[in-house]
């Protein structure tokens, strides 16, 4: 119930709502008409200027003595407006902005597309320069013609590019209007050419038909016909045959007759001979073959990045370069660690047809072949006798390398080198990844870059006993958003029990985080505020699952490519989507202490919110199995484990052993449910952190973090009782709808009384107050609990009693 009350305030709180002027629908008459006669009076004191104009020319500067008298038919107004508009103006052309003026008047009144008026002014105000400039090339003073732009424009130009010049620039401006305004192309201009021809061509051969007549056709066609006929071509003879044709008895002498050739594009008629023109198909000027194509024409693509379009992506400096970064090939412990394997395996009467090693930053893999008949659990099983014989910690034994007929040993380097977040950051396979969310969260032991899109995995589990590298590891995870996506297609939910981890991202609030409407910080340090911000995502979640079926889309990105094209109305709620990443450090200590209460949403979202665009990432001490339930690994198919203490916690997290073998500061293994891949974890240090968010929080921000739905827990006792009085005016029209169709779903509201989604969310919740439909069931429609329209009145009525 809670939940649903909640609903209802969220959609009221939609972040980064712009004030917008708007007219009710008298004060939309008031303005429109006051444009209509305006425009109209300016037309009417034009029109008096022809006659008047050089009359009142003397006295447009003794406006205000009133013993002076202005002809216009408008008087002083009139004569000093049509001398401003024509004269100091734009010439003739000036009787454009009176038109546009009472177009302006209709649009409003009316309430037409703005979008359209803006268009016509734009055009409108481009043909009156045009018109004045041509028409002033013509005249040799400032008159009514060109008036004074026209005048002024056309002394300028000429005295650049004189009058020879000013005529190509008139012609080229034609070309370009009609090309731009009408979609002309040189096939359209040609097309327009032979149809102007023809028109011309069947005007005289009607003259000549006419002079053909009477139908008694005579060879002596008049002198004049004959005239006529002579310098028009064989296509007139055809024609004045075919007259012949229908007439045969009349015919006197021995015409020729002969079929008639149909020219091409000239189809006649020979039954009724009236001819019909059969035009070139012109290149069709298409304005609105629909709504959003036309937007997208006027407007462009909705472009979310627009409020912070001078936001400045981080840059590489910020990050620090480390002096032990880079590989070195340490050929001695190469060779001593190759004797060492080589030995071993022989103790154990293993021989070894070839070896092969690869150095990573941490590790290096020797790939081993072993000689034919070996069996491969006999190597597994050495595993701590070769750890012994190399007297090193964090061996691991892949037997065999998934895709490889091969068995590899991981043997830590003496020299480890540290991977920087520069370097991962820098690298072309990030900078170039097509992903929604790239992270870059290491390099692997072939010392290759890896990138991974949060996107994809959906959610991210992240283990690791205390001081291996998992708060290094979520920042690494962070700073990768931080450095590829806008603060407009991203936001972060930070749950940080341990209050200094993540802190420093409290400088980011307005252009990254997301936080509930009300609370301060956006970095939730409390476990009740993450219980309430964890079921506010539920609702965005359910909000957002709502947006995408009425938009008819499958996933977010589908989404937003829909919302940038503007096939999506904003009215109907729909909104830009960005992506939402819950980070959540210390989960053990969160489940420790609010259990259930924390593990349902997370599970709920976990299951439900990949294709919504909200992605989990959860870090936890502890990887027990209280911690990491069933249900939790169940959705979270991409873990990481950095280095824990037992085989048990290992397999906590992977499903297998491993994560007990590696050697901590940053080492780690990345699962996607299959492979397990040892990386080394890319390093970025508090100071560089802080850098680049000191870095991000100097630029312009949006107002607020971005606001999460309301939740009110249910504690504090929300009922749903909404006052008869309050309820929105379609709320009987609604219940009506809701009992016909016996379906209790908002978006049933929103087609059929045409409704935006949240008038209808609203609507719905009152009729559950009034005990008309269920509770809020989830994904499917709530229950109608009134049968039929009977029932439902008698229901109304005793409520008035
Ligand atoms: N990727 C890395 N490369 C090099 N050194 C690292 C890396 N990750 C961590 N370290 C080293 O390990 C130390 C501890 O790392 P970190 O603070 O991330 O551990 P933690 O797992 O978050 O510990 P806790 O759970 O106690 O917060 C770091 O200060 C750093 O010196």
């Amino acid at each position: 119930m809670a939940r649903t009350k909640k609903k209802t305030k969220t959609t009221k709180k939609r972040q980064f709502k712009r004030p917008s002027l708007t007219l009710s629908n008298q004060q939309k008459l008031v303005a429109g008409s006051f444009l209509i006669i305006f425009g109209m009076l300016l037309f009417i004191s034009f029109v008096s200027y022809f006659f008047t104009g050089n009359a009142d020319e003397s006295i447009i500067n003794e406006f205000t003595t009133r013993e002076v008298e202005a002809k216009n038919w408008l008087s002083k107004i009139g004569a000093w407006l049509s001398n401003f508009f024509i004269k100091q103006g734009f010439g003739v052309a000036a009787f454009i902005f009176s038109g546009l003026t009472v177009l302006t008047g209709v649009f409003i009144t009316f309430n037409i597309d703005k979008a359209r008026l803006k268009k016509n002014w734009f055009w409108g105000t481009l043909i009156a320069i045009w018109l004045s400039v041509a028409l002033g090339f013509f005249t040799s003073k400032i008159d009514f013609l060109g008036g004074t732009i026209g005048y002024e424009v056309n002394a300028f130009l000429q005295d650049y590019i004189g009058k020879i010049g000013v005529v190509m620039l008139l012609i080229f401006g034609a070309i370009t209007y009609l090309a731009i305004r009408f979609k002309m192309t040189a096939d359209s201009f040609k097309a327009l050419f032979k149809s102007a021809k023809k028109n011309i061509k069947s005007d005289f051969e009607d003259l000549s038909e006419a002079a053909s007549q009477p139908p008694i056709v005579d060879n002596d066609l008049t002198a004049e016909a004959e005239a006529i006929k002579s310098t028009f071509d064989l296509d007139t003879e055809q024609k004045t045959t075919t007259a012949n044709t229908q007439t045969p008895p009349a015919v006197k002498n021995d015409l020729e007759i002969s079929a008639p050739i149909e020219e091409e594009g000239d189809v006649e008629n020979k039954e009724n001979n009236i001819a019909i023109e059969v035009e070139n198909a012109l290149e069709e000027a298409s304005e609105t073959d629909n709504l959003a194509n036309k937007l997208v024409e006027d407007f462009g693509e909705f472009d979310p990045k627009l409020d912070l379009s001078k936001f400045q992506f981080p840059h590489l400096d910020l990050l620090k370069k480390y002096d032990s970064e880079g590989i070195t090939i340490n050929q001695e412990e190469l060779e001593e660690n190759k004797n060492k394997i080589v030995e071993t395996l022989n103790n154990y009467k293993i021989g070894i047809s070839s070896i092969k090693a690869t150095i990573g930053p941490t590790v290096t893999l020797y790939e081993i072949v072993p000689e034919a008949g070996v069996r491969i659990s006999k190597i597994k099983n050495l595993e701590d006798d070769i750890a012994l014989s190399l007297s090193a910690l964090g061996i691991r034994i892949i037997a065999p390398i998934p895709g490889k007929g091969t068995i590899g040993i991981e043997v830590p380097n003496k020299n480890a080198t540290i991977v920087s977040m520069r370097s991962v950051i820098a690298s072309q396979k990030f900078q170039k990844a097509d992903m929604h969310l790239p992270v870059a969260l290491g390099k692997t032991i072939s010392n290759e870059t890896f990138v991974v899109d949060l996107a994809k995995m959906p959610h991210l589990l992240m283990a690791g006993a205390t001081g291996q590298g998992k708060s290094v590891g979520l920042n690494a995870v962070l700073t990768s958003l931080l450095y590829k996506k806008h603060p407009a297609e991203v936001k972060f939910v930070l749950v940080d029990p341990k209050k200094v981890e993540l802190t420093l991202f409290n400088k980011i609030e307005r252009h990254y985080l997301a936080k509930l409407p009300d609370s301060e910080e956006a970095i939730i340090t409390d476990n009740t505020k993450v219980i309430n911000t964890l079921n506010s995502l539920c609702i965005e979640m359910d909000d957002r699952y709502e947006l995408l079926k009425n938009a008819m889309c499958r996933n977010i990105s589908e989404y937003n490519t829909k919302f940038k094209a503007r096939k999506l109305n904003p009215n109907d709620g729909h909104r830009f989507l960005p992506y939402i990443v819950l980070v959540v450090d210390e989960f053990a200590d969160l489940i420790m202490t609010a259990g259930k209460e924390v593990e349902t949403p997370i599970a709920r979202l976990a299951q439900l919110a990949r294709a919504i665009g909200i992605h989990l990432i959860i870090a936890t001490q502890r990887p027990s199995v209280n911690v990491i339930t069933g249900i939790i690994k169940a959705n979270f198919p991409a873990r990481i484990a950095f280095r824990v203490t037992s085989k048990i916690d290992s397999r906590t997290i992977l499903d297998g052993a491993g994560a007990d073998q590696l050697i901590g500061r940053g080492d780690m293994l990345y699962t996607q449910g299959n492979d397990m891949i040892r990386l080394q974890c890319a390093f970025v240090d508090t100071p560089e952190v802080e850098q680049i968010t000191d870095y991000i929080g100097s630029q312009k921000a949006y107002p607020d973090a971005y606001l999460l739905p309301e939740y009110v827990g249910e504690e504090s006792g929300t009922s749903l009782d909404v006052d008869i009085e309050d309820r929105d005016k379609l709320f009987r029209e609604a219940a009506e709808v809701i009992v016909i169709a016996q379906q209790g779903s908002a978006s049933l509201l929103q087609r059929k009384l045409k409704l935006g989604y949240n008038r209808a969310g609203r609507l719905i919740d009152q009729l559950e107050a009034a005990g008309i439909v269920g509770g809020f069931e989830g994904s499917k429609a709530r229950q109608v609990l009134v049968p039929d329209i009977a029932a439902l009145n008698q229901l109304l009525d005793e409520e008035k009693q």
